[in-house]
């Protein structure tokens, strides 16, 4: 039908569903699962979920590993639910707030054998949702059927699975200026991507000749750091020192990249933090909560970049993976300019880690 909405529509509806605590109906040839997202989910759908079918519990391999629960698919663990599970049972295997206080106490029922991936297609859904990655799936026999009758959003992996691995074509809605304090000469550009994700800005400075490398910065969102002055991170002193230097240049270019909290949204930030108050760093966080060290996508960078003209840049950076990224996506970067500052009593263990664990220059 014309109206009806294509994947790339379905899937932004799904990550909305999921956020509200609606199941969305996952199908890949003749099989299919409701899946829900255990943070969103209530007792009523719990219970009613329960009438369709036997739940299936989908985390990632990271948080499994904190559970001791065994993994057969790699990087997904499937359990199922012990009888008496219930919301409770479900959130503590999903958040790990509790594990020292309250540790979960396994051995837990691990599931093998058949295909796991509407287990993986969920958890993907729900880290795009910037939701916790655990799932509830109930498979189904009819995947159509159930999304028709309950008015459910219906994902059809195969459908899915090209538009998932192209990055959003982006479009700019609109540029304006706007003097700032690094620079009289500024410019705010506002990206909108295609498949309803996150806008994001870039913030030109000058009028950088597009024949020639600009020189750029690729700044993660980041609210604690950038806009409450938080000690425990670089980056708002990162983001001044950036625009400063390319006000003294007289020219640049800083992506402004909605990627908060390294790609997990500032609720999972927040969490993270929570555990590191426990006694974890800056990656262990991140996999106690099921996440990967980093979940950015800096295709979005290069992508932007492209888009205003430029394709090569003196690249405003520590973190090695950023320059072999934007080379990568044919974005030439010819220099390295490193960008040091903002080092506090409070974030020098952090400062540390990223160097040890991911490879960051000191
Ligand atoms: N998950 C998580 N994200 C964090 C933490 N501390 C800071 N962040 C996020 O990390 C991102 C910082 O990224 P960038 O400023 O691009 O820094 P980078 O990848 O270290 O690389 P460069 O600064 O370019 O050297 C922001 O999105 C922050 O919100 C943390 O402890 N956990
Ligand atoms: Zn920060």
């Amino acid at each position: 039908m014309p109206l009806s909405p294509s994947i790339v529509e379905r899937l932004a509806r799904a990550r909305g569903d999921l956020r509200l605590g609606l199941p969305v109906v996952l199908k890949i040839n003749d099989r299919a699962a409701l899946a829900v997202a255990v943070e969103a989910l209530t007792p009523q759908r719990l219970a009613d979920l329960r009438q369709i079918g036997v739940p299936e519990l989908a985390l990632t391999a990271r948080r499994a590993a904190t559970l001791k629960a065994q993994v057969y698919d790699g990087d997904i663990a499937r359990l199922a639910l012990p009888t008496d599970a219930d919301l409770g049972w479900l959130r503590a295997m999903a958040d790990p707030a509790d594990d020292l206080r309250v540790p979960m106490k396994g051995p837990f029922l691990c599931l093998r054998g058949g295909e796991p991936d509407l287990h993986r297609a969920a958890l993907d859904l729900a880290k795009a949702a910037h939701l916790l990655p655990a799932a509830v799936l109930i498979p189904v026999t009819d995947g159509a059927e159930a999304a028709a009758l309950m008015n459910l959003t219906l994902i059809d992996l195969h459908e899915a699975a090209p538009e998932l691995a192209r990055a959003a074509t982006m479009h700019e809605v609109v540029s304006a200026r706007l003097p700032i304090i690094a620079s009289d000469a500024g410019r705010v550009h506002v990206f909108r991507p295609e498949d309803g994700g996150e806008e994001h800005y870039a913030i030109e400075i000058g009028q950088p000749p597009r024949d020639q490398p600009v020189l750029a910065r690729l700044h993660s969102a980041c609210f604690t750091g950038d806009v409450l002055g938080s000690l425990k991170c670089d980056c708002g002193p990162q983001l001044r020192a950036a625009l400063a230097q390319m006000g003294e240049e007289g020219a640049g270019v800083l992506l402004y990249l909605n990627q908060e909290g390294r790609g997990i949204g500032l609720a999972n930030k927040m969490r993270a933090y929570s555990l590191q108050d426990q006694g974890f760093d800056t990656v262990e966080a991140n996999h106690r909560l099921g996440f990967e060290d980093d979940e950015r996508d800096f295709r979005v960078g290069a992508s932007l970049l492209r888009r205003m003209g430029f394709g090569a840049v003196r690249l405003l950076t520590n973190n090695p993976r950023k320059i072999a990224m934007m080379e990568s996506q044919g974005i030439t970067v010819v220099e390295r300019v490193p960008l040091k500052v903002g080092e506090t009593p409070q974030n020098r263990a952090y400062l540390a880690t990223k160097a040890r664990k991911s490879g960051h220059l000191l």
